[in-house]
């Protein structure tokens, strides 16, 4: 339990102090709680000598309203504290979890879906923001004021006092076991809930292809699956730790029944007197109801320490850029040397080598799959290769810090992501100290000023998410403007073959050809039109690049290049348009 109390306080970070000061001031309240004892016992021992005096009445008035008024205080305080705590501790990790995202490899994201790593942003982030520091403050403040009354006890009676440590132990022992059992199913319930989150996801992101193929009915199943499973591992939680909860209940009665027969035969006896008696007939009962308040904070104690554990296992994945300097390309130059690259078994790229000169256009063609797209991510290092060297500029990729690699490149695919933001933001994301002048012109060179102009908020327009109330040939160009304020002396294009219609068509390539002005150009080409003017082309077949040359150079020779030129149509999988 110790080790889960100090993960919290980790967990905390720069705001432990506050989180402290929750503690120590529900400690404080539960003196001030413990008040009502000594005031209860002025009145019981002046109503059994029959002692009313003015200031003996006042003065257990006084102690009752400075124990209501001090813990009035302090809870005022400790919930506030609390409350703080546990939603800046958390808005930090997220913070520091999507800064994270952005340096590790993007294998991770294969090996880890998109729901494991929702579910730990929202529900188990979510569980610790509302959970951890009320948890940690019922606690301290339970425990404390347990052992504040039983040090009460002591100084009235040390039999009465010894019998409810005793109860205070064998309630701790019940309270280890089991936080113990709860261990043990704490992280399959866990895992439960990242399933859950993930099968949600992709129901709602499948959606339209679930209703294009009528699947309604499997999917819902399969969703419904998962939930029941979820279901059934927190129950099994549940099941595990509730005899325990039985066990810890009936030790609070015993010894509760205990103090008071034993303070009753004391006063029998003659070893007690009766006011004394009294007075600890009713603190049996309120010895342990914090004592209980606590316990029942252990199995969720438990529960946390897992979900820190999993929020903190992102903290562990090794990232991209811990060798990284600020670098200044010498130049806006890409170099491939004896490139080699796997998707983890799968070679995709095998003894690359290329030489793209500053301010030139490389056009890249091949079969779908051959290569092309993950090429291009590897100069943006998306992924790490396992052999051989890409430099940018002169120096190696690995050399730069990621945030100064990316700073010399510009990327459009045809995948366009845009966030659920503002059209202005969305721009700005290629420069965020762009000024709304600076967005507008660069919406105006790559031809979307006119249909964002037509949106009911203009440039304030939100998008729905991934960019959804937008069309391809729209969503696409917003995100030329963005490469556009970037001003990247190196483009990476994926050249659009689907989701434009000739209207669109024609200011999408004006929008491109701003785009790449003065620019490094690499560029995925599916028209003819493109690789015919390009300094360079690159023919990848299955990992290998099968042809190089200009234009006129392959033309000639006989080959994948010759083929595509000759069918002038869709050939080995590409598609060709002039
Ligand atoms: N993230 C990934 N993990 C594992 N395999 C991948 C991944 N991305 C691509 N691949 C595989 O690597 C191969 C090359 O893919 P890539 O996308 O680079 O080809 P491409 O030439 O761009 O294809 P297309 O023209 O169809 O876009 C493909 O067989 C693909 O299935």
């Amino acid at each position: 339990m110790l080790q889960i109390i100090k993960k919290i306080f980790n967990f905390a970070g720069k705001k432990r102090e506050l989180l402290k000061k929750a503690v120590l001031t529900a400690f404080v309240g539960a003196i001030f709680g413990a008040l009502q004892f000594a005031a209860l016992m002025i009145v019981l021992d002046a109503v059994i000598a029959k002692e009313y005096t003015v200031a003996v009445i006042f003065g257990a008035l006084g102690i009752m309203l400075l124990s209501i008024i001090g813990r009035l205080i302090c809870m005022y305080h400790s919930t506030n504290a609390e409350t703080e705590v546990g939603y800046f501790m958390v808005a930090q990790k997220r913070i520091e979890i999507g800064d994270r995202l952005r340096y590790i490899p993007m294998g991770y994201f294969n090996k880890n879906s998109l729901g494991a790593i929702t579910g730990v942003v929202t529900t188990t982030l979510g569980d610790v923001e509302n959970s951890a520091a009320r948890c940690l403050v019922t606690l301290f403040g339970g425990f404390l004021n347990t052992f504040a009354l039983c040090l009460m006890l002591f100084i009235v009676d040390w039999r009465l006092g010894l019998l409810s440590l005793t109860g205070i132990a064998v309630y701790l022992s019940a309270t280890e076991i089991s936080t113990r059992k709860s261990k043990a199913t704490g992280p399959a319930r866990q895992k439960a809930q990242e399933q859950l989150s993930e099968s949600v996801l992709e129901y709602v992101q499948g959606m339209s292809v679930v209703k294009a193929y009528g699947l309604e009915k499997d999917n819902r199943q399969t969703v419904q699956k998962t939930i029941e499973e979820s279901c059934n591992k927190a129950l099994k939680l549940e099941y595990t730790v509730l005899p325990w909860s039985g066990i810890r209940q009936g030790v609070v009665w015993i010894f509760s029944l205990l103090i008071g027969i034993c303070s009753v035969m004391f006063y029998f006896q003659g070893s007690m007197p009766l006011s004394r008696c009294i007075l600890m007939l009713i603190a049996s009962f309120m010895i342990y109801r914090e004592l209980e308040n606590a316990g029942n904070m252990s199995d969720l104690l438990q529960m946390l320490g897992a979900s820190i554990d999993t929020a903190n296992a992102i903290d562990g994945i090794p990232i991209m850029d811990e060798k990284g300097a600020e670098l200044a390309p010498q130049d806006a130059s890409v170099t491939f040397k004896d490139v080699e690259f796997s998707y983890e078994e799968r070679k995709i790229l095998d003894h690359i080598n290329i030489e793209i000169k500053p301010q030139t256009t490389t056009a890249i063609v091949g079969p779908s799959g051959s290569g092309k797209t993950t090429l291009c991510h590897l100069i943006a290092r998306f992924w790490d290769v396992q052999g051989g060297q890409i430099l940018v500029g002169g120096h190696p990729v690995q050399e730069y810090k990621l945030d100064s690699l990316m700073k010399n490149i510009s990327m459009v695919f045809q995948n366009v992501y845009l966030f659920q933001d503002t059209i202005e933001n969305n721009i700005k994301f290629g420069r965020p100290d762009a000024t709304r002048e600076e967005v507008e012109a660069a919406a105006k060179r790559a031809c979307c000023h006119e249909f964002i102009m037509a949106l009911p908020d203009g440039y304030d327009t939100v998008v729905g998410e991934a960019g959804g109330t937008l069309s391809g040939g729209e969503r696409q160009r917003i995100s030329i403007a963005r490469a556009l304020l970037k001003d990247a002396p190196i483009v990476i294009l994926d050249e659009a073959t689907a989701s434009v219609d000739p209207e669109n068509e024609k200011e999408l390539q004006e929008a491109i050809d701003a785009l790449t002005q003065n620019k490094t150009i690499i560029m995925i080409a599916h028209r003819l039109k493109t690789v015919r003017h390009a300094n360079q082309i690159l023919v990848l077949d299955n990992g290998h690049i099968v042809q190089q040359g200009t234009h006129e150079e392959l033309a000639g020779e006989p080959g994948l290049y010759y083929d595509f030129l000759n069918a002038r149509k869709e050939a080995v999988g590409w598609k060709v348009s002039r």
